[in-house]
């Protein structure tokens, strides 16, 4: 059985971005019922460089044989474990509204190593309710919650106001890792990793290039 690291350090941020892609790509080949995949396969798909296909994935245990390329079933194991998608990491969502109470219902987390445990809110309304059987508390709760349940990554989908309340929270209570979705940015201790994520700035760059190329036609 191949070992989850989910500390794979010094692998470059772009490295890591593509390989999700290249698990994708071998799944689909592993379905398809290929054995092999060459590098300018996955390159081709990936459009980009072959050698810098070989560059990534040598950064993991994969090993290419002469001609015939890379094992896919191997590729799809070693590259799961290599992300940390084999190994469920517990997570604390707070605010769960409309994009919170959407990642409740992403059962595709899972599937990636992330089991959202509990949700935390201040409206009546949602308090004491579950979100596709997961239960919503009152923040208030969330220091002896987070006691018992020792979660080590929170989701941030409050409106941008309370972020920075909401991080000092999970800091407190000794996260390792905080997705904040929204738009405000905080600041937390230098050991606690802080992903932001927006689909707003990428609708963003569509814009920009789309409206860019309509001026670029006339
Ligand atoms: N990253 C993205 O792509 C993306 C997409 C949509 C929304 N957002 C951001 O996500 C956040 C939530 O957006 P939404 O549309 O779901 O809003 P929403 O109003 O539907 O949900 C916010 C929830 O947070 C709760 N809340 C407010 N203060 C709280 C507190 N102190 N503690 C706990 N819960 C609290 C509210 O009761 C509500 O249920 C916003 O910051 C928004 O900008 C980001």
């Amino acid at each position: 059985m191949v070992q989850s690291s989910k500390k794979n350090q010094g692998v470059p941020e772009p490295t890591i971005r593509r390989m999700p892609s290249y698990l994708a790509f071998s799944e689909g080949l592993l379905k398809k019922g290929q054995e092999f995949v060459s590098s300018t396969q996955i390159a081709n798909y990936m459009n980009i460089d072959p050698t810098q296909v070989t560059k990534d994935l040598s950064y993991t245990s994969i090993v290419g044989k002469t001609r015939v390329g890379y094992e896919v079933r191997a590729m799809v194991d070693i590259l799961s474990s290599f992300l940390g998608f084999t190994v469920m990491d517990q997570a604390f969502l707070v605010g769960a509204g409309s994009l919170g109470s959407a990642l409740l219902h992403d059962d595709g987390l899972e599937n990636f190593g992330l089991d959202i445990v509990a949700a935390f809110d201040v409206n009546p309304g949602i308090v004491g309710k579950k979100i596709n059987d997961i239960e919503v508390f009152h923040i208030d709760q969330f220091r002896d919650l987070a006691q018992e349940m020792k979660a080590i990554i929170g989701i941030i989908t409050v409106p941008a106001e309370y972020a920075q309340s909401v991080a000092d929270l999970m800091a407190a209570w000794g996260v390792k890792a905080i997705w904040n979705f929204t738009p405000a940015r905080i600041k937390v201790p230098d050991d606690i990793v802080v992903q932001n994520t927006s689909l707003y700035a990428n609708l963003a760059i569509i814009f920009n290039k789309i409206h860019t190329d309509k001026e670029e036609a006339l």
